[in-house]
């Protein structure tokens, strides 16, 4: 048994601690809502967020960041991107040199381009800054639906360290070394699930929607490998898996909220229609300013910072997409 503390008490934080608290270990877990955290201990479940999902008694739910963060085995920061830097700068003072800190938000910093551990590290001097990622909605999660992830780390120790915590029978989890390319897969997914969303909205069908998985993770690929990821990590779990469920899934954030920009709906009274955090709406805008940096084409990803900031209606955003110069599908792959 490790002791755990969770940051942060969405459907993902709380889906994670369920899931650590039926493995055996000692869970806290924080709100900076204090609201929520008197709701929580007293109804014992997020009947909005994660409805069904039991916390149990010994789980612990706090408001005080001290005790959430202090003289923990792991920490999981599980706040939604915009809060990883604020977050982290509030827990800097509880935690000490070398805490192992593993990051489950998805997101790229619009103002300064970093990733989440890129910030965790820069706020929070001297931890391991770790990553969990890969196809897993909280809501199946939640129902123990067999799911798989991968726990990324720079050391191969910390990494196994996660994949121990982490795993079960329901729980798979895979290790490996690549933190860039899973943070950037995991971020950059949500906007290619924007994009099939909208199309899903437009009533565009099957046909549509594995084009612009296969094309996005084409474009994600091609992004993330010139930024240092490696090519097989945007062919695993954490990215061309992580992009499948999330273009797929009725319970993406992302993919319904762009399924009401495409019906119609603006960014704005899509955002406040599903409520819960919307993403790709923040990667978006990150995404082509780190094309604009590494010189990278983004087609889908630039059509749908015009439909989301531009107010392209989204049917010429799609026409445009297909009307573009002819292209070889592998540019590298040569006629004999
Ligand atoms: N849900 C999922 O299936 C998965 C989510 N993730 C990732 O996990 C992260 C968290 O998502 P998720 O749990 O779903 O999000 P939710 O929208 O369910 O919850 C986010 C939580 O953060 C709280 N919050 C609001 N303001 C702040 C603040 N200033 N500082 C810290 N926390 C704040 C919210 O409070 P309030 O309720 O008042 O808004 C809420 O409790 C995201 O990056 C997401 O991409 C990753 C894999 C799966
Ligand atoms: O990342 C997720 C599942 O792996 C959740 O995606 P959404 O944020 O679109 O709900």
């Amino acid at each position: 048994m490790i002791q755990v503390g969770i940051i942060g008490a969405g459907s993902w934080g709380i889906a994670l601690a369920v899931l650590l608290h039926n493995n055996g270990h000692k869970v806290t877990i924080w709100s900076i809502i204090e609201d929520e955290v008197n709701m929580l201990k007293v109804q014992r479940e997020h009947k909005d967020k994660l409805p069904g999902v039991k916390i149990a008694e010994d789980i612990l739910i706090t408001n005080d960041l001290k005790e959430a963060a202090s003289n923990k085995d792991m920490l999981v920061l599980a706040v939604p991107s915009p809060y990883t830097r604020s977050t982290s700068r509030m827990l800097r003072e509880y935690v000490s040199e070398n805490q192992l800190i593993v990051n489950v938000a998805k997101g790229i910093e619009e103002s300064t381009l970093y990733t989440l551990t890129d910030i965790i590290e820069e706020e929070i001097p001297g931890v391991n800054a770790a990553v969990l990622s890969g196809p897993s909605h909280a809501e199946e999660v939640g129902r123990e639906i067999p799911t798989t992830c991968v726990a990324g780390a720079k050391a191969k120790e910390n990494a196994e360290f996660i994949q121990n915590t982490f795993m079960n029978e329901v729980f798979r989890v895979y290790t490996s070394p690549d933190i860039l390319g899973i943070e950037l897969g995991g971020a950059l997914k949500n906007v290619i699930a924007l994009a099939a969303g909208i199309a899903d909205g437009l009533g565009y069908g099957d046909n549509t929607k594995a084009a612009l998985i296969t094309r996005g993770i084409a474009e994600i690929s091609r992004l993330g490998t010139i930024m240092g990821g490696k090519k097989e990590t945007f062919s695993g779990l954490t990215g061309i898996g992580d992009l499948i469920v999330t273009c797929a899934s009725m319970h993406s954030r992302n993919r319904r909220a762009g399924i009401l920009i495409g019906k119609g709906y603006t960014m704005d009274e899509a955002m406040k229609e599903v409520k819960m955090v919307v993403e790709g709406v923040y990667s978006a805008k990150a995404a082509i300013k780190l094309a604009e940096k590494y010189q990278v084409s983004l087609p889908i990803i630039e059509q749908v910072n015009e439909v989301l900031f531009f107010e392209k209606p989204a049917a010429e955003a799609v026409k445009e997409l297909m009307i573009r110069d002819k292209k070889i599908e592998h540019s590298d792959l040569p006629w004999e």
